[in-house]
């Protein structure tokens, strides 16, 4: 069983592909962290798989009409513009729209998945807030926790840990983590590679459009890719609670 397959998928931006033949299946239980230097198809792939993009090849999304898709996958994209002044709760409740007739309003069952999604990022302090008038990282929690009332089998984000302090980033992988636990999906993208090794089953390094590696994160996180692709020289170590890699040096 897969909650997301895409084949072949390529993305061009004029004469320049993008994103260039991409094939990746997303199965339950996958905690799958998307990885790779700026520019190299991340948020492209995301918004593809989707069908927020248009593609060539195929996405087991894209494919679905938007009410199917929106009840197979939540996303909470990249830039965290809050446009309407709504209480933290309100936005957060409109995760629920894809599971309601329209017009018809909340009923036990979605105040539940609101209450818990509200719970699961730490935003009980701010139910009655407007959103429009919390901090960046706030903000960012509450897009989260819309997608998470989504209750959806898969669900992406776009570098959903940037801008949180450390607690919370730790909350937010615990999030996901947890999610593939209940035999749910991640499938998020990050740029902390020490996040990555820790909290994700598997990791899928993109490099200028491509699948430069794709496994088990210790694999996937070896000395010389990070070199070939990042760049970068790293301390990576196990410890009691975990492996722990840090970027010290840049290589080029
Ligand atoms: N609207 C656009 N028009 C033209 N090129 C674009 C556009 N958006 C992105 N690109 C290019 O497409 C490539 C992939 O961009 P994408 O945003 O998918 O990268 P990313 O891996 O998510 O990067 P980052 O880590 O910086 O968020 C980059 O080379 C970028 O410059």
């Amino acid at each position: 069983m897969t909650l997301l397959k895409v084949e072949d998928l390529t993305v061009r931006r004029g004469a320049r592909a993008v994103l260039d033949g991409i094939s990746l299946s997303v199965a339950p239980g996958e905690c799958v962290g998307l990885i790779g230097p700026n520019g190299a198809g991340k948020t492209t792939l995301m918004r593809a798989a989707l069908g927020l993009e248009p593609a060539l090849g195929a996405s087991s999304l894209a494919k679905l009409k938007p009410a199917a898709r929106a009840r197979a996958a939540a996303f909470a994209p990249q830039a965290r513009e809050i446009a309407w002044p709504l209480t933290v709760e309100a936005l957060v409740a409109l995760g629920r729209i894809p599971h309601l007739p329209p017009g018809a309003a909340l009923g036990p069952a979605d105040d539940a998945a609101v209450d818990r999604a509200i719970a699961w990022l730490g935003l009980d302090g701010f139910r009655g807030r407007l959103a429009t008038e919390i901090s960046g990282g706030e903000q960012a929690r509450v897009l989260i926790a819309r997608a998470l009332a989504q209750e959806t089998p898969l669900l992406i984000a776009d570098e959903p840990t940037a801008g949180l302090d450390p607690a919370h980033q730790i909350a937010a992988m615990k999030v996901f983590a947890g999610l593939a636990k209940e035999g749910r999906a991640a499938l998020v993208s990050l740029h902390d590679l020490g996040l990555a090794l820790r909290w994700c089953t598997r990791l899928v390094l993109l490099d200028r459009g491509r699948i430069a590696a794709d496994g088990p994160p210790r694999e996937v996180l070896t000395a010389p890719l990070l070199a070939a692709v990042f760049g970068v020289e790293a301390f990576i170590a196990e410890t009691p609670l975990g492996p722990v890699l840090q970027p010290m040096e840049m290589r080029r």
